[in-house]
């Protein structure tokens, strides 16, 4: 945990007084739940964070795409870190909670106990994750229906999303789960139910994930063509027939049992919450950039798209009008911003994709060990070690012959092909340290062509987009950030708090407890710019050949498929 000095909190104080604060000392706790890790903030009304804690959650992959977690697991994680977040703090100055989460799916029965969501009939593992790719059969027939709803997902349903996977649970475990289900939550409303026993759903999470409309509410036709009957003829009581905006306050705020749980004064303010990558993109997205040469200053925030990555990146722009860009998802209206309708591109591991490069290679071993001799981070030393052997050319130009494709997992956007491989040109016999780094920069740059693929598919659409603000794990790699600046074209602004999804769930308690007016001023004041990664226009032209390798790869590989499909 890293905690502020007793003068850094005195300078926070001054600060928010000098900043017109109204009730100044006036704290918010985010909680966010990621992929591998749950982590808590304290946060102060202009957004600085003045505690952080993070704890690693389990994960189980009992068989290949299968990928489960515990509810109980996750919850004790959001009591351990906020716990200690909030140490030695008067917490009458708490006044609001915000949650966000993956966008996994939680199972409960009719008692709000867990239920296994596995062969194993093991119910502590009761949350399908979000990566879990176990439901391809049933997407493939959701999509085969071409109903309406999918228009709002990209035109095709991801395998990722909730509906196939409640349909694959009533077609494989029917008498262990699907008869005795009570609840189906996305993690983010269970934790909010969790902290106030509240169990309305958060309108991100059904619009974005459940096929809900923020304008008609659910559409029986859908679930009754996709053979899951069973939610209309008890009015969505086990997915949710109360929906709220996130942000919203929740019944009487935090149940005397949740506050035991959490550390914290029962009563306060809970938001309604937002899937995690949402989170993030309302923790950056409206920013004050006045000052910072930023082609979107004075321009609509609808020129800047958010760029959330984590285990996966997700790629958030918002417009006025509902635009429909075939393969990214959405649009979904009011899920982040309110008053906004959004469209969601996203890879679906790069984050994973990047350690999982980096852990499979050879010379793996030898990397450990040098960086521990540093005491660097293996992506500290794998950067250095890259400025060390590209001499004096630019260090992107060291892949002038290696080139990946990322798809590991499935196309998310703007291809939605969940059959689409990893792909990887120009390796050579030898595997040492070397050869280890140009692949992990390879990989960079190929998730960052990914982007610009997604960029591209959504400006053909008509979103028009000048900056990125990127947030999440990777954005504290400067490589990482680099590589999207150059190989997009456009800057990249940086948090002046790195860990912004966390500022993001800050904002919703800080909604909820009613100190902000709006999302919008609570966005506005509590984001703040830190730096900005200008592109390094002169490598443009070889960014580009590169790109085109990269269409190729996607090309070559669709062809290879369809020659051994045939005869
Ligand atoms: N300091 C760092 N330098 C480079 N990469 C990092 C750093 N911290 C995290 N990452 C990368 O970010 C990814 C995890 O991001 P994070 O936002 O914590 O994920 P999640 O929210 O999915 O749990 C990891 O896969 C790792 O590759
Ligand atoms: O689908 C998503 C958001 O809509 C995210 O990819 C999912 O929630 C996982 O997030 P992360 O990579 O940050 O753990």
């Amino acid at each position: 945990m890293e905690l502020l000095t007793q003068e850094q909190r005195a300078q926070s104080l001054e600060n928010a007084m000098a900043d017109g604060d109204q009730e100044p000392g006036c704290y918010y706790v985010g909680v966010d739940v990621g992929t591998g890790s749950v982590r808590a903030a304290l946060v102060d009304q202009r957004g600085s964070l003045l505690a952080f804690a993070d704890q690693a959650i389990n994960k189980w992959e009992p068989q290949f795409n299968h990928h489960e977690q515990s509810s109980e697991d996750i919850w004790a994680a959001c009591c351990t870190v906020t716990k200690k977040v909030v140490q030695g703090i008067d917490l009458n100055q708490i006044r609001g909670l915000g949650f966000d989460a993956t966008c996994s799916l939680v199972v409960l029965d009719k008692q709000f106990q867990p239920l296994p969501v596995n062969h194993e009939g093991d119910s502590h593992r009761n949350i399908i994750m979000w990566l879990d790719h176990r439901a391809v059969s049933q997407v493939h027939r959701i999509n085969n229906t071409k109903h309406s709803v999918l228009q709002y997902v990209g035109g095709v349903m991801s395998v990722e999303m909730q509906a196939p996977k409640l349909l694959w649970l009533k077609e494989n475990l029917r008498e262990t789960c699907w008869d005795k289900a009570g609840h189906f939550f996305d993690l983010p409303d269970f934790l909010s139910w969790k902290a106030t026993g509240v169990t309305a759903r958060s309108l991100c999470s059904l619009v974005c994930k459940w096929t809900y409309s923020a304008e008609k509410g659910w559409d029986d036709s859908f679930w009754k063509m996709i053979g899951l009957e069973d939610f209309v003829s008890d009015n969505y009581s086990k997915i949710g027939n109360q929906v709220l905006p996130p942000g919203a306050s929740l019944g009487n705020g935090l149940t005397p049992e949740a506050a035991k749980d959490l550390g914290l004064p029962a009563g306060i303010a809970v938001a309604a919450s937002l899937i995690d990558a949402h989170a993030g993109g309302l923790g950056v997205i409206g920013t004050d950039v006045r000052g910072h040469g930023l082609a979107c200053e004075g321009q609509p925030v609808t020129s800047r798209l958010a760029v959330i990555c984590g285990t996966s990146s997700c790629h958030m722009g918002i417009s006025k009008d509902p635009i429909f860009v075939p393969g990214v998802w959405g649009p979904y209206f009011s899920a982040m911003v309110p008053g906004f309708w959004l469209n969601e591109g996203g890879q679906s591991v790069t984050g994973k994709l990047i350690d999982h490069m980096v852990q499979g290679h050879a010379a793996f071993p030898e990397l450990q060990a040098k960086a521990t001799a540093r005491c660097q981070s293996i992506y500290a030393y794998l950067n250095s070690h890259l400025d060390l052997i590209k001499k004096a050319q630019p260090v992107g130009f060291l892949t002038v012959d290696l080139h990946v494709w990322p798809d590991f997992h499935g196309n998310r956007s703007p291809l939605a092909d969940l059959t689409l491989k990893g792909m990887v040109t120009g390796l050579k016999l030898s595997q040492d340290l070397d050869d280890l780094a140009i692949l992990y920069l390879a990989t960079v740059q190929a998730i960052a062509f990914g982007t610009r693929f997604i960029i591209e598919a959504m400006e053909a659409a008509g979103h028009s987009i000048s900056t990125l603000f990127l947030c999440g794990g990777l954005s504290k790699n400067p490589l990482f950030v680099q590589m999207h600046a150059d190989i997009t074209g456009m800057p990249v602004v940086l948090s002046q708090e790195v860990e912004s999804v966390l500022v993001g769930a800050a904002i919703l308690g800080a909604c909820a407890s009613g100190d902000f007016t709006s999302v919008q001023e609570a966005m506005a004041r509590m984001s703040k710019v830190g730096r900005v990664v200008f592109p390094r226009l002169e490598d443009k032209r070889y960014y580009d050949k590169k790109y085109q390798v990269f269409l190729k790869l996607v090309e070559h590989q669709k062809e290879y498929a369809a020659i051994m499909k045939g005869d």
